[in-house]
């Protein structure tokens, strides 16, 4: 930064000290100056914020030059300040600061800005290079335990493989070892990984250091794939990829007409949540007969369930997890085929072994049961798909169902400074259900992974976008950088920063973006119908939250016409209703001609406690969905709308934004900053990586918490594991962002991570 830090400026008619500005203001006073209305209050000439991880907030003139004069002022004031003896006169127009006692208008609480700080550092020591001495097999190079896990083939094995302790590298030189200097016919090897991404870049490296053709006849794949050849290699017709219901749409077609059945919304009821539902029910053996629902939400989804197989053989058809659940029954029923199977395949090897389901673990065993030559490779600390049926305790219990197995524990980390990996270890060495193990780092590099704490979300984004500005000033290239986060919500904030900067990036987004999620877009449409009465699309959504039915919007249409009135008039001449709704709409209908003169935040107020919509977010809000609930979208809606002084100028910034998210959601770029969740960051390593929201209620989510509090420790030890993915995916820097509120309320550190604070 060139030019002066300077402690005041002038916003608007407002005199600023930093060191005295509210601590929540500070997002405020930052966007300002990036429009170029905050000005020196000494020369008058455009200031910028600085705001960033590193240093406390100061002001620098925007044309980077210096000004003498102004750092002298700044100096004076600040000098005065501390004394607290400062009165300001008028000085050649400008407000200076002259001996006295404290004026009228000095602010006397001081802001609450809290420096960075940085990991405290356990004891761990760092493994000396000679311990792991390489050596080399295939021209690979290997340490003393990869070599180990590598060349030990005859009976079960279990690969305990840390974070970035070369599992791929393992697996392929194992499978290369077995082919070329084992003989062992290629054909006889089955090689599974967890996504069809790993299976490619198996096959690559096989085929890259294979020196015979050998490995193209081992078979490589994901379970999915390969299951699926068994089923159709068993019939053809009936497993026909026609008959594949491949696309989420085509399984909602079929719960949704069942939900019809029981009256439930087709709009509002989360079909999304319902499917994923049946998916963990089929993946984890629960038969319909066993499962027990406790909710109404569950006897909702277990009769959509019931309906859904029911439909689905009606048609022939089948869908992915019916390619493993019905290859299982295929083989379970039909013994002589399983032994071709068995003759046919005699060596398994399997990738993210901590990840397996149910199902998949019984085909495994079915088909290894003859030789016991299964190898399978995982780390159960990163063990994090509970929800789609994972069972961590397949790897905690491998000795119970293979008691001969050999364990062989990779602990040399080739990823992470000794800062990162001891830092990794001391969180994940808290959680009760797992293989004791710790990590030892390569290389040290001076930089403890680091904690800073923005005032909120909207701060966060902003402290990390400038930080990694400050790190491509200094030679970083964008690919190097990855900013992890618990949910996909939790990355609007980030996401928003950076389409507004020049930083390329890319995200990875699956479903709805923020702006189009239900409540967000219910609440939305009422500020539209605020701004416009006549707008055709937010009607919709209001008649839905006032739980007016669809059909109802015909008559609306009409009555709009003949009345010669906007939509929302119209709204109380619906002659379908019930008294009681009729009695609301009379009284909500005035006031939505009001909104538009409210602060946005006010608006959304009085939308959610006088317009109805608290109702519609009781009963619509969290259905099926512990993970991302309706009701903290509103809460998040809520921080985002305190930036904004208008609700045009808040809709107009849903507008864009919508439209950026939609354009973000076809990009790819290895080369660009990546955003994602925890979750997809699995397997990948950054130099840099941000990881946001670490506080509690935001990693830990609130949903382990609540189970926590009811007795079951299972989910907060798999957000644990989540933490402790996102640390060990950097290579070099890792900083944690610990916001001090999250959702408008005071937040305290994760308590993940209070361990290593000061
Ligand atoms: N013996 C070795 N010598 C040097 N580098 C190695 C060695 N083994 C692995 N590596 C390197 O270490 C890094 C981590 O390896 P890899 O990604 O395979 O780890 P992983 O066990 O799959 O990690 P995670 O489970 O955390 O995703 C890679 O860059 C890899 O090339």
């Amino acid at each position: 930064m060139g030019g002066l830090s300077l402690i005041c400026g002038k916003f608007k008619d407002e005199f600023i000290q930093l060191p005295y500005l509210a601590r929540e203001r500070f997002q405020q006073i930052y966007e300002a100056s990036l429009h170029g209305k905050v000005t020196c209050a000494c020369c008058n000439q455009p200031l910028k914020l600085y705001l960033g991880i590193k240093q406390k907030p100061y002001f620098y003139h925007a044309d980077h030059a210096v000004h003498e004069q102004c750092e002298q002022y700044s100096e004076t004031i600040q000098q005065a300040a501390a004394s607290k003896e400062i009165v300001y006169k008028e000085t050649n127009g400008f407000r200076m600061p002259s001996q006295g006692a404290i004026g009228e208008d000095q602010p006397k609480k001081e802001s609450a800005w809290k420096p960075y700080q940085l990991a405290k550092l356990g004891s761990a020591p760092l493994r000396s290079k000679e311990k792991t001495a390489a050596k080399s097999i295939l021209e690979v190079k290997l340490d003393d335990t990869q070599l180990e896990a590598v060349t030990t083939i005859d009976g079960p094995l279990l690969v305990l493989a840390g974070a970035g302790s070369g599992k791929t590298r393992v697996l392929t030189t194992r499978a290369l070892y077995m082919m070329e200097e084992q003989q062992i016919n290629p054909g006889s090897i089955m090689l599974v990984t967890f996504t069809s991404k790993a299976a490619q870049e198996m096959k690559h490296r096989l085929n890259e250091y294979s020196t015979s053709q050998a490995s193209g006849r081992l078979v490589c794949g994901t379970f999915h794939s390969i299951f699926y050849k068994i089923l159709l290699h068993s019939d053809q017709e009936r497993w026909n990829g026609q008959h594949l219901i491949k696309w989420d749409w085509q399984k909602e077609q079929y719960i949704k007409s069942a939900g019809r059945e029981l009256g439930l919304d087709e709009k509002e009821f989360p079909y999304d949540q319902a499917l994923q539902q049946i998916s963990f029910w089929k993946n984890t053996f629960l038969s319909k007969r066993e499962i027990k629902p406790e909710t109404e939400w569950e006897e909702q989804a277990l009769f959509l369930y019931e309906k859904y197989e029911e439909m689905k053989s009606a048609q022939n058809q089948f869908d992915f997890d019916d390619m493993l659940i019905k290859c299982y029954e295929l083989l379970l029923e039909n013994p002589n085929l399983l032994a071709q199977y068995q003759k046919r395949f005699r060596y398994f090897l399997v990738d993210e072994f901590q990840d397996i389901n149910p199902v998949q673990y019984e085909l495994l065993k079915m088909l290894s049961s003859h030789t016991n030559q299964l190898c399978v490779v995982g780390d159960d600390d990163q063990s994090i798909y509970a929800f789609r049926g994972s069972d961590p305790s397949f790897i905690l219990n491998f000795k119970n169902d293979f008691p001969d197995a050999k364990i062989v524990t990779l602990a040399e980390n080739y990823r992470s400074s000794h800062e990162i990996v001891s830092s990794a270890n001391s969180v994940i060495s808290k959680n009760k259900q797992r293989h004791q193990k710790a990590m030892n780092a390569q290389y040290q590099n001076e930089a403890p992974p680091l904690f800073f704490f923005p005032h909120d979300e909207e701060e966060e984004a902003t402290l990390v976008v400038n930080d990694m500005k400050e790190k491509l000033e200094n030679g970083a290239k964008p690919g190097e950088f990855a900013v992890l986060y618990r949910t996909h919500t939790a990355g609007r904030a980030i996401f928003e920063r950076l389409a507004q900067s020049s930083i390329p990036f890319t995200i990875e987004q699956e479903g709805l973006s923020f702006y189009e999620r239900r409540m967000v877009k219910g609440l939305l449409a009422y500020l539209r119908l605020g701004m416009n009465p006549d707008d055709s699309a937010a009607i919709v959504h209001v008649m839905s939250a006032l739980f007016i039915k669809q059909s109802a919007l015909n008559d609306l249409k009409a009555f709009s016409i003949t009345h010669d009135c906007t939509f929302v008039e119209a709204l109380t001449k619906l002659e379908s209703l019930q008294p009681f709704q009729k009695a609301k709409i009379k009284r909500i209908v005035p006031m939505f001609a009001k909104l538009k003169t409210l602060k946005p935040a006010a608006a959304i107020d009085m939308i959610e406690k006088d317009m109805g919509f608290s109702d519609f977010l009781k009963k619509r809000g969290n259905e099926g969905n512990a993970i991302e609930k309706g009701s903290d979208d509103l809460k998040d809606l809520r921080v985002l709308a305190n930036k904004f002084d208008t609700v045009a100028e808040l809709l107009e910034h849903v507008e864009h934004m919508t439209a950026k998210s939609k354009e973000w959601k076809q990009k790819r770029d290895p080369h660009a900053v990546q955003l994602m969740t925890v979750h997809r960051a699995k397997g990948l390593e950054y130099e840099h990586v941000y990881i946001l929201g670490a506080v509690d209620g935001g990693l830990p989510h609130d949903f382990a918490l609540d189970s926590f509090r009811k007795g079951d420790e299972k989910p907060i030890e798999e957000e644990r594991r989540l933490m402790y993915v996102a640390m060990t995916r950097a290579k070099s820097s890792l900083s944690v962002s610990v916001p001090q509120y999250r959702r408008g309320r005071k937040a305290i550190p994760s308590r993940f991570i209070r361990g290593l604070m000061v």
